[in-house]
């Protein structure tokens, strides 16, 4: 089995504003909420490539409520921890820019996280465990390591999309993917990326501390694929972008799903490829059709 874990999911509520008059009053065009988190778009986009998973984490409250209803009708598997405070609820403004607003997220009890604790004994060999987004702010720094350390010594793969000292830390475990975008891999070196070779540099050293395979994403730029029998590029499709919230979580859900029927990294980054360019290309994320219809349009060059 799959499992994704969202530990702060969200309501996205996408806002299409004309134009934004700060300090004034401006009307938004044809808003809509969606059930966001990391992990959980992961779900949803696994679903669309027909590849089971179980989404864990924690949801509260009538934004919870919401984000499991909606998992249940497009029926995404779900075992969340039920909790006190309301799930967040994330902004993502879309005028001539792309501008989003994160809450920080719902103070969760020693309870609530031993119960998410527990439900992770399931978890075995065979399975894989995706980790993904920020945490709740009353969960400790080391959270994910403790996760990671739990998933893997209960003999199960994982795959870790985060950033900063979290993503470091999970390195020595050895993870199946990691994705960072080009600016969390800047910000990770305290670097500025200019040419593919220089993102391949850094990109390597993530390879070096332990990850099998690193996808670093680059927007309309495309995507590298840096694994250690050789690194591969591939250009972003044309199309218009619409709304690229969920598009890295795409990229995760169209690699794992594929790597783990076919083992094979490169038809596995087309496969990412596809799913993040038809998820920008969506309002929602991307559909089933629109992965396949994308798929065939992407060349991987070996650089
Ligand atoms: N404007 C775009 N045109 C075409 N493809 C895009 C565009 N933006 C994103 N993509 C596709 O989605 C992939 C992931 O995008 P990006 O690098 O923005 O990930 P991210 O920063 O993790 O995204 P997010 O946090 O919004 O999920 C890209 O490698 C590309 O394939
Ligand atoms: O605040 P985090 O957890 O880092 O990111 C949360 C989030 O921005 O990521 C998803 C897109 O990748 C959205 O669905 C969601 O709102």
């Amino acid at each position: 089995m799959i499992y994704t874990i969202t530990l702060n999911p969200s309501i996205d509520y996408i806002v299409p504003v004309d134009k934004i008059e700060l300090g004034g009053l401006s009307y938004m065009d044809n808003d809509y909420k969606l059930p966001g988190g990391k992990g959980i778009n992961v779900s949803r986009i696994l679903k669309a490539l027909s590849t089971d998973s179980v989404a864990l984490g924690f949801v509260g409250g009538f934004t919870g409520k919401f984000i499991e209803d909606v998992l249940n009708e497009l029926d995404v598997r779900t075992n969340f921890v039920n909790i006190t405070e309301d799930t967040r609820i994330n902004i993502k403004l879309k005028s001539d820019q792309e501008t989003e607003i994160n809450g920080r997220g719902p103070a969760l009890s020693d309870e609530e996280v031993t119960r998410f604790l527990k439900q992770l004994e399931e978890v075995k060999e065979g399975d894989t465990v995706i980790l993904s987004g920020s945490k709740p702010p009353s969960l400790p720094d080391n959270f994910y390591e403790q996760l990671i350390q739990k998933a893997t010594s209960q003999g199960a793969e994982f795959a870790i999309d985060t950033t900063g000292a979290a993503l470091e830390a999970s390195l020595s475990y050895k993870p199946l993917l990691v994705k960072p975008n080009i600016h969390e891999l800047e910000a990770l070196f305290h670097v500025k990326l200019k040419t593919n070779e220089e993102v391949i540099t850094y990109g390597k050293k993530l390879l070096e501390k332990g990850a099998k395979h690193v996808i670093i994403s680059m927007g309309g730029d495309g995507a590298l694929l840096i694994t250690d029998r050789g690194n591969y590029r591939a250009e972003a499709p044309e199309g218009k972008l619409i709304n690229s919230v969920g598009a890295g979580d795409s990229m995760v859900a169209g690699f794992i799903s594929s790597f783990l029927k076919s083992n094979d990294p490169v038809e596995s980054f087309k496969t990412a490829v596809a799913s993040g360019s038809a998820t920008a290309f969506s309002e929602d994320l991307a559909t089933t059709e629109a992965i396949e219809n994308l798929r065939s349009q992407i060349q991987i060059e070996t650089i």
